[in-house]
């Protein structure tokens, strides 16, 4: 070992034990979840009002689930006889682990988590203590218990208790690993069916997850498993019956013997028993899972310099393909707790495979792939397991989970409504994307054409990518052909859309009728017909010219020019909406609670009381196109006084919205955290917001407006979408430059949404 690696490793040893030292120590503490802060608080909290609950309960058992947070209270239990690949460490050494458990419950599904060590290895009397304290939880999962005893510990279990229960590192294990499996395969061509497989380790991870292959079709007779003896065939004795089953017809003795043309190692055993000179005897493309933690059974680097077509996963976080439970526990939980499921039943299993294997099939959203610091991720060798923060993963696995305990009949409570259930799902998380779920819902109903500009650029292809795969919008890439290809390929981004070159010789139909619009458009207004020639070749005049024949449906442009240089060929060509005096920009913020508008914040530096009627009533329009009922905040510094010239100005714009629109709820001037708070508006009874929080703000001038969203895009505190251009004909819409992957998917949705409208009216 190097001297460098000496001291990386011993600055990550330091750094590791100052984060579980540093206070308060360990990694999970209990919260109180009700009021607690008054004298009546406490007695309905406890003494003399917990009576009641308690004697609901007494009468009906299920009740527990309704006065008490069992339904949503894990025990992770462990004996510490195996814990991780550090063997039999004791039942105290093993806490950290389930803390770490503990938190990895609650921060991917909300799930509580009391972590328990119980110090018995005999499994009768392990059995007993677990019974004993099961009525606390909806659910257990038992941890890190050392193969055989965990087989009869959990069979035991299941057969006792009737809530959801899962040995982790078995069936956890098995559960990822299969749809890594799957995946694996597929790439490398093979079929389940015809695999020769090794596995490493015959313990309680390596039995159940052999379990789990079989049932998706691997034969046994191609398994050919080995224990710290070697293959376990027909010589061996003494043998449990769980390894027994596996006991294969063979003269071969060693680890190297079985991997002689194997195309598949799973190593759920110790590190570094697998050689370079093992792994170049596998079959073409071997599938090589070093599974044991922390450091797998061959190093990856060693692997991949051993063999190029290697195709690798291992337990860690800091290679490609990850196999760690923590892709399934949660959401398997989550679901199960959800439908009050009597167990986890192999159902519930293989829907959890499937949905992990599907998920890593799709295209990746920037959020995930941010968090990795990585340019792509694109199904592959180097990607064909979800990672573990990738959001999707609860929605996906625990409405998969929760179905199938449904449709194999054993859900205490079903779910009336999986669209429902999958609001809560991302509620519970905090991620309020629902509106733009909803966005995107409606716009996959009639996907209209999408013409992105600036199409070399990485986020703009990732964007076109996501709309179009996922049903969103259909993309049409507008930039220099060539480039924009060989940006594709680049970033490994396939994609089958058309690609529109303004200076292609496919384009000169469409040149000679642009420019033919555009002088007659700008005639009067200094064109002539050899500047409209050149102007046609510039893609910031195609765009708008296409959405001006009707050859796109709508435009998003701006990704690399700042807004009032793409602006001005728009306005030159897409006129404004009848009765449109100036047009406006207004951005959605997507607070954790609900969207706000935010207007104008990119087009008109100082609004006259006219301009703030025109921007409140476009304003107005377009948050109803989202399903939202508009409540307009006119903002200023001062709650309705009317002193100085930016709040008298915001006064008589207001004025002039109360007569010329009586039904429109509006009102000002207000400040924003007097519009934001019912306590604070019901100071003013005689608001047209009455006491319910404003949605819309419209500024009193493009600064405050523009440097307010900053602040929140810049803290990151909640996203931003848009800016969304108001009062144009045509749905055309400027990104902010250098938007994220997000922002143009979200702008596109929108115009797709814009489209769509006007489409209908
Ligand atoms: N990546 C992941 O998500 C997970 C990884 N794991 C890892 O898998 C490993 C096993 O865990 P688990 O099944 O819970 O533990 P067990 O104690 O139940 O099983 C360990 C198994 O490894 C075998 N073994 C030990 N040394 C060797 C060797 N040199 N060659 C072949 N087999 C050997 C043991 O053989 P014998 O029976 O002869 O004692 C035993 O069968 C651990 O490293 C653990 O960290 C586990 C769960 C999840
Ligand atoms: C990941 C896990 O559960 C283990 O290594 O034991
Ligand atoms: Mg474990």
């Amino acid at each position: 070992m190097s001297n460098k690696t000496n001291r990386d490793e011993k600055n990550f040893k330091e750094a590791v034990l100052d984060y579980h030292r540093s206070e308060p120590k360990g990694k999970i503490e209990v919260v109180p979840s009700k009021p607690h802060s008054s004298q009546r608080d406490l007695s309905i909290a406890y003494s003399p009002g917990v009576a009641i609950p308690c004697l609901e309960i007494e009468r009906d058992p299920k009740l527990a689930y309704e006065y008490t947070g069992k339904g949503n209270l894990v025990a992770v239990i462990s004996n510490g006889t195996a814990v991780l690949g550090l063997g039999n460490i004791g039942a105290e050494a093993s806490k950290p682990v389930m803390e770490g458990k503990g938190l990895l419950f609650k921060i991917f599904a909300d799930i509580n988590v009391f972590d328990i060590e119980i110090n018995e290895t005999d499994p009768d009397k392990f059995i007993q203590i677990v019974k004993g304290i099961a009525p606390t939880f909806g659910g257990i999962n038992l941890e890190d218990i050392k193969a055989p005893e965990a087989f009869y510990i959990e069979q035991k279990l299941k057969e006792e208790l009737n809530i959801p229960l899962m040995h982790d590192d078995q069936h956890g294990t098995a559960i990822i690993s299969a749809a890594a499996l799957i995946n694996a395969l597929e790439i490398a061509n093979k079929k389940i069916g015809e695999v020769k497989v090794v596995i490493n380790g015959a313990g309680a991870a390596a039995i159940a997850c052999t379990k789990l292959y079989l049932e998706l079709g691997l034969k046994k007779e191609n398994v050919l498993m080995c224990d710290s003896k070697g293959i376990i065939n027909h010589k061996r004795e003494n043998l449990t019956p769980e390894k027994l089953f596996f006991v294969a017809n063979t003269e071969m003795e060693t680890l190297a013997d079985a991997l002689n043309g194997a195309d598949v190692f799973i190593g759920l055993s110790k590190a570094d028993v697998m050689t370079a000179e093992m792994l170049l005897t596998m079959a073409e493309n071997p599938i090589v899972f070093g599974l044991a933690n922390p450091n797998p059974e061959i190093e990856y680097e060693l692997a991949m310099e051993t063999r190029k077509d290697t195709i690798m996963a291992t337990g860690r976080s800091d290679y490609p393909n990850q196999v760690n439970n923590v892709l399934g526990f949660p959401y398997i939980f989550r679901g199960a707790l959800d439908v009050q499921a009597t167990g986890i039943n192999e159902a519930m299993k293989l829907a959890a495979v499937k949905a992990i294997a599907d998920l890593a099939k799709e295209p990746v959203p920037e959020a995930v792939i941010l968090a990795y610091n990585v340019k792509n991720l694109n199904f592959s060798r180097e990607y064909f397991i979800p990672k573990p923060f990738d959001n999707r993963l609860i929605t996906r696995v625990s409405k998969a989970v929760a179905k199938a305990a449904m449709d194999s009949g054993i859900a205490g409570k079903p779910i009336e409504n999986f669209d429902d259930y999958e609001n809560a799902l991302l509620d519970r998380m905090g991620r309020d994307e629902k509106l733009i779920r909803m966005m995107q819902n409606r716009a996959r109903s009639n996907p209209k054409r999408v013409t992105l500009g600036n199409a070399e650029e990485y986020n703009v292809l990732k964007a076109a990518q996501i709309l179009y795969e996922e049903g969103i919008a259909q993309p049409i890439l507008l930039g220099e052909k060539k480039y924009v290809k060989e940006q594709m390929k680049k970033f490994g981004i396939e994609l089958d859309v058309p690609i529109v070159d303004p200076m292609d010789d496919d384009q000169e139909e469409n040149r000679l009728k642009y420019r033919e619009t555009l002088w007659k458009l700008r005639q009067r207004k200094g064109m002539n017909e050899y500047k409209a020639k050149r102007y046609v070749r510039q893609r910031d005049y195609f765009g708008p010219l296409m959405l001006h024949h009707g050859d796109t449906d709508a435009l998003i442009v701006g990704f690399s020019k700042n807004y009032s240089s793409t602006i001005k060929p728009i306005l030159k060509i897409i006129e404004k909406e009848k009765g449109v005096d100036k047009i406006a920009s207004m951005m959605m913020i997507m607070t954790e609670k609900r969207p706000l508008f935010f207007a104008d914040t990119s087009i008109i530096p100082n609004p006259t009381s006219e301009d703030l009627v025109n921007i409140a009533k476009m304003a107005e329009m377009t948050v109803k196109t989202f399903a939202i009922e508009p409540r307009i905040a006119m903002l200023s510094f001062e709650n309705f006084a009317g002193i100085s010239e930016t709040s008298k100005k915001v006064a008589k714009a207001v004025s002039m919205l109360h007569e010329k629109f009586p039904n429109m709820i509006v009102d000002g001037e207000i400040q924003p955290d007097f519009a934001l708070n019912a306590d604070h508006l019901s100071d003013y009874p005689f608001s047209k917001l009455g006491t319910t929080p404003a949605n819309v703000f419209v500024f009193p001038n493009l600064e405050s407006a523009n440097i307010s969203y900053k602040i929140i895009r810049g803290l990151k505190v909640a996203q931003v979408v848009g800016p969304i251009l108001m009062g144009l004909k045509k749905p055309v819409h400027v990104l902010q430059m250098r938007a994220s992957v997000d922002e143009i998917v979200n702008l596109a949705t929108i115009a797709v949404l814009d489209a769509q409208r006007r489409e209908n009216a």
